[in-house]
């Protein structure tokens, strides 16, 4: 097919991309020229005034340097509402030294402060968005979990030899017999890139700012338009400006937010990536290594570049192409050979009032204390604050090589000629990724078999929405190449995602909480710990045990709680001499059993709070970089593996030392208190057993005194009428039967007293029993008998006042009162 003269909007000169042969015979000559005259769209610098780095101004050429040197990097961005809220977006954390030199770039993320670095609404210029965003443009197609797929038909000089539909594409019956018809989400033809950003792409950059991982790549043969598609001319900006435009947009949009943006930029050639940030003599000696698997696949080194303006992403872009461009002595070559990657890290959170903890007190910017951080992108570098999570995504914007270099083609391999290992993976990793989608297969993906296929594994696996473009070139020459791209994109339709929003929490406020908490419980602890002596004493076994039972859950929910700040990798407060580990303590065998325990737990407490720090402090620990000399790694191996040693020993100690003597130590106090409260509860039995006696024997007493007082002061009562009557005589009665001879003093008396005298009193009984009480000894009143005979001595004596003979001693009245009465003549 004969091709028409090139279409003069594609004969533009091209300042930044020179001229570069088309391979094969697919490619006509006046394809190439259109080729040739594709202006870059990086080149735009009439419209992204980019600051400028020490770096930048290295590489670019005097002219840009001049244009550029107008534009101060690190001067504050004038805000749309200045004087609301000024920002300091570009502030390095430290001069740099004379020794970076070309390695010093002054929006390297790794020198910023990440909070003096925002975005939000009030900091985006209005020049720096598209202002284009209508929502009903928006199809959420990444919401199916499908690949959004859309063919682009480059215009060509000649006819299209593929017919299309909004949806269908056919090759024209008139070159194919029976032509397969391919369906896809989009059929895209002319040099419009709007309708063909606003199809393919904006949806997944929205997605991107909503949290969800994006890629969007371009995928076709050499000059079929992918570059023209993703990056455009300064006519039709591409994919990459559109989107950055749209992400300020968006930003603009959203005043409750405040966003972080950072900027990577690499490419794979030779199956080496290159860090298209770092100077060429970094990149070309220290090639990116991707480390990891599945999902957590980083990239190391990598250079990170915040952006704050549409002017700091363009000046990122110029930098990767300048030095894209410096490693290669052919550039289409390389270019169409290269896979290029542009990652924007989107990580986004609630606008405060600054940063504040939870409890209210202010905290410094940027990360209070050191921890590692992955150094690759998608780590997290904003940080989670008062209360306000962090939502980290990003997107990737990817410019494949030529699609034809993908062939395995057997003539080619002989030929010596390139086979892009990548590619060739990429199309095998689909192929299984949509047959197992599609068969409900779990076969072995190869994602490893390229650097290309192990770099996008998380977004392949369906951790990402993918929004992918097939280029095709319209030419007849073209039409195995188009077809096999036409396939690729089918079987990447296949492809099953299941995207998931990505969000921290606000690690520092839950770090607060469970310090509060920690605090709460130790002093509660060590509350009970005081108590715990005087509690014992009154406490059951019984409930010594639960008591001894919650001081553990106490502690292991200390212990708990202090795992988890230590490893959340922020807090390391125990740094230095502290985390060295200590031997173990001896446990002091002269304290009490009780005081044994608790100062044994003690010591276990700390010894695993000990522990902990070593763990979290050798986590923390700073990595080294790749090119540090090897007497610094042997270096760190050796501590790391001293610290090893003495951590082994302090478990080993631990273990020794407290564990198991401990467990002897509690079991030997649980016995012995177990005995001592037996004994005691059997002693309190018997002591009310005694007390109960004790009542009874009272009762009988106090029964038996009320008795005799009655009798007494019934004969006090009839002496007392005897003597008013004045019957008294002293003649001497004669003894008859019903006056007998008097007891002789000493006689019945004496027995009495006698017997008296070896009476064992009820109540001597108890008190000599050993009494539980051990009351002192009862000072018992006389008895009411006892009294009477006093009574008697007196009466004796008033009786022989009055001349009485008889001697009445120690007899007892009441005798002699009923004597006389039974004596008393009628
Ligand atoms: N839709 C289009 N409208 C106008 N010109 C286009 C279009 N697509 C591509 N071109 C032109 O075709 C030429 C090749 O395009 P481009 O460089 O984008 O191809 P490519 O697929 O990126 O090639 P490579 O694989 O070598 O990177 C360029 O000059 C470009 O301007």
């Amino acid at each position: 097919m004969s091709v028409p003269p090139t279409p003069s909007r594609l004969a533009r000169p091209v300042p930044f991309t020179p001229k570069r042969p088309l391979s094969s015979a697919s490619i006509d000559d006046s394809t190439r020229l259109s080729r040739a005259t594709t202006p870059s769209a990086l080149n735009s610098t009439k419209k992204f005034k980019a600051s400028i780095s020490s770096e930048s101004r290295t590489r670019l050429n005097t002219t840009n340097i001049n244009k550029l040197k107008t534009s101060s990097p690190s001067s504050p961005k004038k805000s749309v509402f200045d004087g609301v809220r000024p920002k300091t977006p570009s502030t390095p954390k430290r001069d740099p030294s004379p020794m970076d030199g070309p390695m010093y770039s002054e929006m390297d993320v790794s020198r910023i402060d990440p909070e003096e670095a925002l975005v939000d609404f009030e900091t985006v210029e209005p020049g720096d968005i598209s202002g284009e965003i209508d929502e009903s443009l928006l199809k959420d197609y990444g919401a199916e979990d499908k690949v959004l797929v859309s063919i682009r038909i480059r215009p060509g000089d000649a006819p299209s030899v593929w017919q299309r539909t909004h949806k269908n594409i056919k090759l024209d019956p008139q070159c194919g017999k029976s032509p397969q018809e391919f369906m896809f989400d989009e059929i895209l033809t002319g040099s419009e890139n709007k309708p063909v950003y606003n199809a393919v792409a904006r949806s997944h950059v929205c997605a991107a700012m909503e949290g969800y991982n994006a890629v969007i790549f371009a995928y076709g043969q050499t000059a079929s338009g992918k570059t023209f598609t993703l990056s455009g001319d300064e006519d039709q900006l591409g994919i990459i400006p559109r989107a950055m435009k749209d992400i300020f947009a968006y930003i603009r949009r959203t005043p409750n937010r405040e966003y972080l943006l950072r900027c990577s930029y690499l490419e794979i050639y030779n199956e080496n990536i290159h860090d298209l940030l770092a100077p060429h003599s970094t990149s070309t000696t220290q090639p990116v290594q991707i480390h990891g698997t599945g999902p957590n696949v980083v990239l190391t080194p990598l250079r990170e570049e915040v952006v704050t303006s549409l002017k700091s992403v363009r000046e990122v872009l110029d930098r990767g192409e300048g030095n894209r461009r410096t490693a290669t002595t052919d550039w289409n070559e390389r270019s169409s050979r290269s896979h290029s990657v542009f990652r924007v890290v989107i990580e986004s959170r609630e606008r405060g009032s600054g940063g504040s903890s939870p409890d209210g007190r202010a905290t410094p910017s940027g990360r209070q204390t050191p921890g590692f951080r992955p150094p690759t992108p998608g780590g997290s570098r904003l940080q989670a604050r008062g209360g306000r999570s962090v939502q980290t995504s990003v997107l990737s914007l990817i410019d494949l090589a030529g699609s034809e270099k993908a062939t395995s083609d057997k003539d080619r391999t002989r030929e010596g000629k390139y086979i892009n290992t990548s590619l060739l993976t990429l199309g095998s990793v689909i192929a299984t990724l949509g047959e197992n989608s599609a068969k409900n297969k779990n076969d072995h993906v190869p994602f490893r078999n390229s650097k290309l296929t192990r770099m996008l594994q998380p977004s392949l696996s369906g951790d990402a929405r993918i929004s992918v473009i097939c280029t095709i070139n319209p030419s007849k020459d073209a039409i195995p190449e188009s077809t096999s791209t036409l396939l690729f994109a089918q079987r990447i339709k296949k492809v099953q995602l299941h995207a998931k929003k990505k969000e921290v929490v606000d690690t520092d406020a839950l770090l607060e909480r469970y310090r509060k908490e920690i605090e709460e419980l130790r002093q509660r602890l060590s509350e009970r710990e005081a108590e715990a002596p005087v509690r014992s004493r009154r406490l059951s076994a019984r409930e010594q045990l639960d008591e001894s039972r919650a001081m553990h859950d106490l502690n292991a929910r200390i212990r708990q709680l202090t795992k988890l700040i230590l490893t959340s990798q922020t807090v390391d407060e125990n740094k230095g001499d502290e985390t060295r580990p200590s031997s173990p303590a001896k446990v002091d065998f002269d304290m009490s059993p009780y005081q044994e325990l608790l100062a044994a737990r003690r010591e276990i407490e700390t010894q695993s709070t000990q522990i902990l720090s070593l763990e979290a402090a050798i986590l923390a620990r700073p990595v080294l970089p790749p090119d540090a000399p090897e007497s610094e790694k042997d270096k760190l191996l050796a501590e790391q593996t001293k610290t090893i040693r003495e951590l082994e020993i302090v478990v080993k100690g631990y273990e020794d030392n407290l564990g198991e003597p401990l467990r002897k130590v509690q079991e030997d106090v649980e016995r012995e208190w177990a005995v001592k409260v037996e004994r005691e509860v059997k002693l309190r039995e018997e002591k009310e057993a005694w007390a109960d006696e004790l009542v009874k024997q009272l009762d009988k007493e106090r029964k038996a005194r009320m008795k005799l007082e009655e009798e007494r002061q019934a004969l006090a009562a009839f002496v007392q009428k005897f003597d008013a009557l004045g019957l008294e005589t002293t003649l001497p009665v004669p003894q008859t039967k019903l006056n007998p001879p008097l007891p002789m003093p000493g006689g019945a008396a004496a027995v009495f007293a006698e017997r008296h005298k070896h009476r064992i009193h009820p109540l001597d009984a108890i008190i000599e029993t050993e009494s539980p009480i051990r009351l002192a000894p009862l000072s018992i009143e006389p008895s009411l008998l006892e009294e009477e005979w006093d009574g008697v001595e007196d009466m004796s004596f008033e009786l022989e006042k009055a001349g009485k003979v008889m001697k009445l001693g120690s007899q007892s009245p009441v005798r002699e009162v009923f004597g006389d009465k039974e004596n008393t003549p009628p």
